[in-house]
């Protein structure tokens, strides 16, 4: 039987990486099968971020090289990307109790059968043929959608005819953005030097200060890197900030700033000046917005750690705010491209858990803003629950705040948003399938003027 009969034959899925990997891809040795279902062992219990699991296994498996280190974290990524059809091919085996079987599954998905040695495969030859040969075009729309049924539903219902493109957005890798901090650098400038080192670099087509890169490099070490000019960040993200539109000397707050990717946009834009106040809840993750603002060289941001939304400190900068931003906590789901296990560790409870906490942040942090000043409400979800949702909510209580357009905000600054993002208006929605970032929600509300009598 020639390769490409016995590939149809066990029915093996095409995935990008597969097609890429028959043009003379890796050879799947034992150890890396070995190693990978010990990981999968781990990741597939689904109990921590995967990205948190997989650094510990590698720090603890000192025996990998580098080549085997990429072969295990892209099929581990592979399988939570693909995990439903995964599952459905295995039935009755669920891939959790079998990990090397799981492993063994998806990297014939990934690299083909036959990058799968016999001795390797040893006994489950039968059993790994007979679970290749169901092909995952075959099973249902959810079980392809690869999601979670209550978010499949959520989505198809949102989305309509646009759902199966954006399930199949969300099972591909993003791409790595970056953000050049303008007071360091011009974004031609980085392009040049990026492309002098072999490294493929696109200007985003979106935001004004991006760039997009088709590779991976482990930029920590370049000097543009070390030196801030660059900064990784989503261009949807970059928008955020735009929306937010800080000036020179104003008083800016960041409601939720966690390790500061938004407040760092908003610093640049403010060309260090005035007071930025990044506040979170997290300690720990604010701790990591320090040595970011002196790369940057931002000298206006004033990170404090807050017990609670309505913590003392909050309460006494009411009404002080010429711009807050509410970069809410939520469920995640327009970044899963990046954090492929968050749909399975996600669950409605939670997704209630958090709503509760939106509406909170936002009606303390909307006491911030001073009378003519801008509130932003900014998630990284798809889901209009924790988006449209709260800020109708919000308005509904708060007569003062109107609604601006998104659109209108980004194109005075030169962002001219794609006409399937416009027709969100007045809110600024992004979704992998449209707009080639992870999933963003924006709104700009204004607190009107008070009348003086
Ligand atoms: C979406 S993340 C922020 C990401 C960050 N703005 C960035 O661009 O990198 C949401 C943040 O809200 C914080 N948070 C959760 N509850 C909060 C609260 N009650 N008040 C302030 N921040 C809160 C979380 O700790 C988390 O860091």
């Amino acid at each position: 039987m020639s390769k490409e009969e016995r590939r149809k034959k066990a029915g093996a899925h095409h995935s990008v990486a597969e097609r890429q990997s028959r043009s003379g891809g890796p050879r799947v040795t034992g150890l890396i099968v070995d190693e990978l279902g010990k990981a999968l062992a781990t990741v597939l219990k689904l109990d921590g971020p995967a990205d948190v699991l997989m650094s510990r296994f590698f720090r603890l498996n000192h025996k990998l090289g580098s080549r085997d280190r990429s072969i295990i974290a892209e099929a581990i990524f592979f399988t939570l990307r693909h995990l439903s059809t995964i599952a459905w091919q295995m039935k009755p085996i669920v891939p959790a109790r079998a990990p090397r079987l799981t492993a063994m599954v998806a990297l014939a998905r990934i690299y083909g059968r036959d990058a799968l040695d016999e001795r390797t495969v040893g006994n489950d030859a039968g059993p790994l043929d007979n679970i290749l040969r169901s092909k995952p075009e075959n099973a249902t729309p959810f079980v392809q959608s690869e999601l979670p049924y209550w978010l499949y539903e959520r989505l198809n219902e949102q989305f309509g005819d646009e759902a199966p493109a954006l399930f199949e957005s969300m099972k591909e890798g993003a791409p790595l953005d970056l953000r050049v901090n303008l007071l360091k650098a011009k974004r031609e400038e980085v392009i040049a030097e990026l492309t002098e080192h072999g490294v493929q670099a696109l200007p985003t087509p979106m935001s004004p200060d991006g760039i997009r890169l088709l590779t991976k490099p482990g930029l920590t070490s370049w000097p543009i890197y070390r030196e801030g000019k660059i900064d990784v960040q989503d261009e949807g993200s970059q928008l955020i900030a735009r929306l937010v539109q800080p000036k020179r000397g104003e008083m800016v707050c960041d409601f939720c700033a966690g390790a500061g990717g938004k407040t760092l946009a908003l610093g640049a834009l403010m060309r260090s000046t005035g007071r930025l106040y990044a506040f979170d809840v997290n300690e720990k993750r604010l701790s990591g917005l320090t040595p970011r603002m002196r790369r940057a060289g931002l000298s206006n941001v004033h990170p404090i750690a807050i017990k609670t939304e309505r913590d003392t400190r909050v309460k006494r900068l009411t009404g002080k705010f010429d711009r807050v931003l509410v970069d809410a906590p939520c469920s995640g789901t327009g970044t899963l491209r990046r954090n492929p296990d968050l749909r399975w560790r996600m669950n409605e409870e939670e997704l209630a858990r958090i709503n509760s906490i939106q509406a909170n942040v936002l009606e303390s942090a909307s006491r911030l803003v001073k009378s003519g000043g801008r509130l932003v409400y900014a998630t990284c979800s798809l889901l209009e629950v924790e988006n449209q949702r709260v800020v109708e909510a919000f308005l509904s209580k708060h007569p003062e705040y109107e609604i601006m357009d998104a659109t209108d905000v980004l194109a005075k600054q030169g962002v001219n948003l794609p006409e399937c993002a416009k027709a969100h208006a007045p809110y600024f929605v992004m979704a992998p399938h449209q707009s080639g970032t992870d999933g963003f929600f924006g709104a700009v509300l204004v607190k009107k003027e008070m009348r003086q009598s």
